[in-house]
């Protein structure tokens, strides 16, 4: 794959000053590719670029939605493609890349069409037409940790929308987001609606983000970089959706079934070598079954295999780089060093690996609200176990983070779980480990965000209202 073009009106062009990125695999720390690492007279090329494009009459609803089913049957024939190369650049085992990662971005895409078809564009109030316009000129800035799922939330409702986009994908996997522009190419996306540059945050994003003619940020990363996004947008007021870090509690009751509901949360939190942003990292348990508890989540995180992504029956590859690699060491440290119970992993890789980013599945029990491991976000295979005495209690200490991205319900009586699930000031709540809902909206409260991403509610994102007033009945 040639990583060294960018995709901008249409035509796979090189960078205005060459300057490259290695791409690291972190399974073996070799170097797996190198990608073109942008600079802002690129993105001035690819706003001229949207604003042509935007300049054109536009799609028709119908021709939108044609347009979006284009690219998911594009995106289908081109699913183990992305696995591979979601395997090579951070190291998620070859089964999770293809079921997990790849399969979701068609799946976005067919509810995204079916909400289209349904929603209103316009609508009569009094003497005055409302409309529901595309914003703009949309740059979206997009993490590593589940790329094609952020990637396509976001392109596929800016299009939906009728926007023109401008991608930055992460810099540390960049391949999916090479693999997409070719499936843009391929389904006729007409030139100059959907462009891609890649390079890091300081030179790119920044140049994005404080870009005059761009309307709307669409930004996933961390708080950090949210933060910086925000404040160098805010000079030219444009619109910034921001979907950030979170460190979501599980709660489980004390009539759950323990076994069950810790070894489920221990999986959820495990997930994709714990690089999910909502997943349930802190789970709560009543004081009197903190050691059952801490016991099953042991046995759990012991179970797992931990090992080379492509090999039979690998349950976590490594991490996705040896930069993530060290931050989640000195967190595994500072739990020891602040009195933390280690119950399973610890420092230092798995035993028989001895080479790439590999983390031991870490579970830490009887930790308090206020430690850092409590605190912040980890990113990596690191659980915490805290206790709580009632329900107040609980609600509390699940509320008492920074971020507030998603929460988690585990218990029997469903009239209870439910009557915690709206105290919980989260995104998303999840009662009883439910199935997945790509139709729900997906975002955070405090600093895990403020936007909304999926179906209906990540259109609405990329949409402007406009009044015509005295337009009339007709
Ligand atoms: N809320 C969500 O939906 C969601 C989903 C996935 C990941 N995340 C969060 O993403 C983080 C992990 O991803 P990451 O390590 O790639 O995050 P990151 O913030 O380091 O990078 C994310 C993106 O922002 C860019 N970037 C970095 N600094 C920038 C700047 N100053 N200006 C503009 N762009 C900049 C990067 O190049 C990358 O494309 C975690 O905190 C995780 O919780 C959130």
């Amino acid at each position: 794959m040639d990583q060294t073009k960018f995709y901008i009106d249409g035509q796979w062009v090189s960078p205005e000053f060459p300057r490259y990125i290695d791409i690291l695999n972190p399974a073996d720390e070799t170097v797996c590719g190198k990608v073109a690492a942008g600079s802002a007279a690129d993105v001035d090329r690819a706003v001229d670029a949207a604003k042509a494009a935007l300049a054109r009459p536009p799609l028709s609803l119908s021709e939108r939605i044609a347009l979006l089913y284009r690219i998911a049957e594009e995106m289908e024939k081109r699913e183990e493609d992305l696995a591979q190369v979601i395997t090579d650049e951070i190291g998620v085992p070859l089964w999770y890349a293809r079921k997990g990662h790849a399969a979701a971005g068609p799946a976005h895409i067919r509810i995204l069409c079916k909400e289209l078809e349904t929603f209103a564009f316009e609508w009569i109030q009094g003497d005055t037409l409302v409309t529901r316009v595309p914003i703009g000129i949309a740059a979206l800035i997009t993490p590593w940790n589940v790329p094609i799922n952020q990637i396509i939330i976001k392109v596929a409702p800016a299009l939906a929308a009728g926007c023109a986009t401008i991608l930055k994908p992460s810099e540390i996997a960049p391949g999916n987001a090479t693999i997409i522009a070719e499936i843009m190419e391929a389904a006729g996306v007409p030139a100059g609606l959907f462009n891609l540059i890649h390079g890091d945050g300081p030179e790119v994003g920044t140049a994005l983000s404080s870009h005059p003619e761009i309307d709307m940020i669409s930004f996933t990363g961390s708080t950090r970089a949210g933060v910086a996004v925000s404040q160098s947008a805010a000079p030219t007021v444009k619109r910034v959706g921001l979907e950030l870090g979170g460190k979501s509690a599980n709660i489980l009751l004390d009539d759950v079934d323990l076994e069950d509901a810790v070894t489920k949360g221990v999986r959820a939190c495990f997930m994709n070598s714990g690089q999910a942003c909502s997943a349930p990292t802190r789970m709560l348990v009543p004081h009197a079954l903190m050691d059952q508890a801490a016991g099953i989540a042991a046995r759990t995180a012991n179970s797992l295999t931990v090992g080379p992504p492509r090999a039979e029956g690998t349950d976590l590859g490594p991490v996705a780089s040896a930069a993530q690699w060290a931050r989640i060491q000195s967190f595994i440290e500072t739990g020891l060093s602040e009195g933390g119970r280690l119950v399973a992993g610890g420092p230092g890789l798995p035993e028989g690996l001895n080479c790439g980013a590999y983390v031991r599945p870490t579970v830490f029990s009887h930790i308090t609200p206020e430690m850092t491991l409590a605190q912040q976000e980890i990113f990596g295979p690191v659980l915490v176990l805290i206790g709580y005495g009632d329900d107040d209690e609980a609600i509390r200490i699940a509320n008492d983070t920074a971020y507030g991205l998603a929460a988690y319900v585990q218990g029997k009586d469903l009239a209870r779980v439910r009557a915690i699930g709206r105290r919980l000031r989260a995104g998303r709540v999840l009662l009883n480990y439910p199935a997945l809902d790509r139709t729900a909206p997906f975002g955070g409260f405090k600093q895990s965000g403020n936007g909304r991403e999926q179906g209906r509610y990540g259109l609405e994102e990329f949409l402007e209202y406009s009044a015509l007033i005295g337009h009339g009945t007709e």
